[in-house]
Parts: structure tokens; C-alpha cells; sequence
């Protein structure tokens, strides 16, 4: 089953000057269960805004969004989706513990069901020691686990991300890579993620999806059959690497 599909979709955004922006036309997207699939392509060409659309934050003007087969119109159960953006948007006066419990304290739970979810998901992403510290004692590595954790205690089974990693430095971005594949096979979960990075994008996804820009298209859709963990110096990636680089 697909847990997200797109069919035929297309917005566009009336500029401040009044003239209309075509920014996505006629795009066709499939997230089968537990797949990881990337979303690449020229700055501008309508990446963030089809992952919005996904999310349920922006309504397409043409075609359908079907979410676990429903259409997202009649879709409720809107937590079993989660969002990881490019800046951490961990509050400051929050603790990591406490940044990380926000989508529970939304959803009503109990304070001790939230402490017992919280240390958990801080386990799975490393944080345990840190629950009490604040935003500005974490490195930058470790405020992009807190971030996940964060999006990970509802325990969804559709990951969204809009570059998640770009401002790590590259070991640190390697070693979120690892936590991605790690968390997304645990835990059974799907994963929609817009990237720059096409090493990025090699690494962590069973399918590529290339668009162009004005307005955004599909251009291709790459299936990457390497198996895991996939090492980006070896010769099987470094091709597709190559090969993705030059459909762009
Ligand atoms: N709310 C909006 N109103 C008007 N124009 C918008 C709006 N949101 C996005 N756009 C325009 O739509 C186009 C696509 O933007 P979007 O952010 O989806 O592209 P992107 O591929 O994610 O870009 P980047 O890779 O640079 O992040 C851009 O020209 C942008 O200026």
C-alpha cells in the first residue's frame, strides 16, 4: 500500500505584483509503505511546497492527495505524520526533555506516560544524558537528535523532512544518516524528505524523484536497489551519485 499519492497535483501562488506563479504542475508521486523516498531538484522548483502539500499545510489547487489510501480531505489521523524542518525550532526555554514531550502535552497525555515516552525516544536518539540540558548547551549534532526525537515520540509512520541535515557538518550529517535508516527500519516508518544533497539522497532512499523547475515537473524517478548501509565511497553508490547528477 502507499502511504502517500499524489495524483496529478498542481498549485500556484498569485504574486504580491498580482501575476500568478505556476510552481507545481501535474505531479504523480508514490510513497509505498515503509519506503524512503527523495524529493531533488533546482532551488525554487517547488520541493518545499510539495511536501507542505503533503502535510496537509497547503491545499493543491488541481488533483488529489491520498494519505493511507484516504483523501487527505477526509484524512484524520494526522499524527501518525511528522514534520522535520531545516532549522531544529527547538524552543530555547525548553529542555531537551520538554522540547521533545511537545507533540504529547498536545495529545493530552499524562505527565508520568510522557516522562516514561520522552526517556524512550531520548534513547533512541542518544539523548538520554541530556534530557535536562537546553537548546544552547547541545551541539549542533546533538540539537538535530533532540529535533528528531521531537518528531518521533508520536510515533509516526510518515516522516516528512525538508532538509533536515543541510547545516551539519558532514561526519555529524553521516552519523543523523545512520540514525534515520536505523529509527525508520525499527519502527516500521516511511520516509518523504526534500534534499540538495544527491549523496544525501543516494544514501538514504529506495526512490528519487527529480524535478524540474517553471513550473516544477517530474522528470524521473530513479530506483535505488543498492542494499544498506551504503557507504558513499564505494563504486555501486559513487555511480549513482554520478548518474543522479547528471538527470538534474
Ligand atoms: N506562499 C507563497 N506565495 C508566493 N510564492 C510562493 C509561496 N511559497 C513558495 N512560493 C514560490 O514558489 C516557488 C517554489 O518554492 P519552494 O520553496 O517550494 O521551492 P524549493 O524547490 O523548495 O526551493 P529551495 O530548494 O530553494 O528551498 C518559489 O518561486 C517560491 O518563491
Amino acid at each position: 500500500m502507499s502511504v502517500v499519492q499524489l495524483e496529478s497535483v498542481g498549485k500556484s501562488f498569485v504574486r504580491r505584483d498580482g501575476e500568478q506563479l505556476e510552481v507545481l504542475r501535474n505531479i504523480d508521486l508514490d510513497v509505498p509503505e515503509r519506503s524512503i523516498v527523495a524529493l531533488v531538484g533546482a532551488s525554487g522548483c517547488g520541493k518545499s511546497t510539495l511536501l507542505n502539500i503533503v502535510a496537509g499545510l497547503i491545499p493543491p489547487d488541481q488533483g488529489a492527495v491520498f494519505l493511507n489510501g484516504q483523501k487527505s480531505s477526509a484524512f484524520k489521523d494526522w499524527r501518525t505524520m511528522t514534520y522535520m524542518f531545516q532549522e531544529d525550532r527547538l524552543f530555547p526555554w525548553r529542555t531537551t526533555a520538554q522540547n521533545v514531550a511537545l507533540g504529547l502535552e498536545a495529545a493530552g497525555l499524562p505527565r508520568k506516560e510522557r516522562r516514561e515516552r520522552v526517556m524512550q525516544v531520548l534513547e533512541l536518539v542518544g539523548l538520554e544524558k541530556f534530557a535536562d540540558s537546553f537548546p544552547h548547551e547541545l551541539s549542533g549534532g546533538m540539537r538535530s537528535r533532540a529535533a528528531l526525537g521531537r518528531s518521533l515520540v508520536t510515533e509516526p509512520s510518515i516522516l516528512l523532512m525538508d532538509e533536515p541535515f543541510s547545516k551539519l557538518d558532514p561526519s555529524i550529517r553521516t552519523q543523523m544518516h545512520d540514525e534515520v535508516l536505523r529509527i525508520a527500519a525499527l519502527r516500521q516508518m516511511s520516509v518523504l524528505f526534500v534534499t540538495h544533497d544527491v549523496e544525501e539522497a543516494v544514501v538514504l532512499a529506495n526512490k528519487i524523484v527529480v524535478l524540474m523547475p517553471r513550473p516544477g515537473r517530474v522528470k524521473e524517478t530513479r530506483e535505488i536497489a543498492l542494499p544498506y548501509p551504503r557507504n558513499p565511497l564505494s563504486p555501486e553508490v559513487a555511480e549513482e551519485v554520478r548518474l543522479l547528477r547528471l538527470s538534474l
